[in-house]
């Protein structure tokens, strides 16, 4: 049978493939024979890699401890912010009209952009670049009226698969038109999505407010929770300015 594709193209297909499948399926495929076991206990690494897609909206209560703080134990905080109502609300376009009701009253959101995404699709409407899709919906989210006073914090996320696909020569202009001939490297895609982001933001904005920017990893568990810790104390701190002013 006369060959379709030349190895070369084969192999580029398949590094695609593989690079694609890191986010999860990799990670658990080279560990079959220890999540095979009867006895097989999740680890801290099982528990993120999972891919456990949220439908509607999911509410969690997060209990603090006052001491565990930079803030609490400057005394600044008392009893405020110990406990905290988190709505983990689905991603996809299909799912995204149950949020609304849950915008009242929000004080931040914490926004995931997938940064490694420049060269992939929307599952659901294959037109459409998941990047592009992520400029779109934080645009909508920032401009929404019932946010207007929320503290907007952006983690932009799943840089391990940025910088390995950026090191594999995957070039972002030929998915991204407007990166333009800066250069194929993490740092410079970053800064260059960080301002992108950051002008969507300032344009949408009804009225000043906060707004936080992290390069994330969340898969990195002691980088994650340094970048939570800094997070919490944030969004604290812009909580006790708000009833200041009241
Ligand atoms: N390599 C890598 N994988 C990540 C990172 N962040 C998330 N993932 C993986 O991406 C997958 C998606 O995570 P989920 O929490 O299931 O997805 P979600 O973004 O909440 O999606 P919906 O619930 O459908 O809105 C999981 O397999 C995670 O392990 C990251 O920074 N790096
Ligand atoms: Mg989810």
């Amino acid at each position: 049978m006369k060959a379709l594709w030349s190895d070369e193209v084969v192999k580029m297909v398949l590094k695609k493939r593989k690079l694609q499948m890191e986010d999860s399926a990799g990670f658990f495929l080279d560990d079959l024979d220890r999540i095979a076991q009867r006895n097989y206990e999740p680890s801290d690494d099982d528990v993120v890699r999972a891919r456990l897609r949220t439908f509607g909206v999911q509410e969690y209560r997060i209990s603090f401890e006052p001491q565990n703080t930079g803030i609490f134990a400057g005394g600044i905080g008392g009893d405020a912010g110990k406990e905290w109502l988190l709505y983990d609300v689905g991603g996809s376009r299909t799912v995204r009209h149950a949020w609304l009701p849950y915008f009242d009253n929000v004080q931040a959101i914490i926004f995931l952009a997938p940064v490694s995404c420049f060269d992939e699709r929307l599952v659901e409407d294959s037109k459409i670049n998941r990047l592009e899709d992520s400029f779109l919906l934080w645009r909508s989210v920032c401009g929404s009226k019932l946010l207007a006073k929320a503290s907007m914090i952006l983690f932009l996320n799943k840089c391990d698969l940025l910088k390995k696909k950026l090191d594999s020569g995957i070039q972002v202009k030929t998915h991204l038109p407007s990166y333009g001939e800066r250069p194929n490297d993490a740092n410079a895609v970053l800064k260059y999505l960080k301002k992108k982001f950051r002008d969507i933001l300032r344009q949408q904005s009804p009225e000043l407010r906060q707004s936080y920017f992290y390069a994330t990893t969340v898969i990195d568990t002691k980088a994650t929770a340094a970048t939570i810790n800094a997070v919490k104390d944030s969004i604290l701190r812009d909580y006790l300015k708000n009833a200041d002013l009241f």
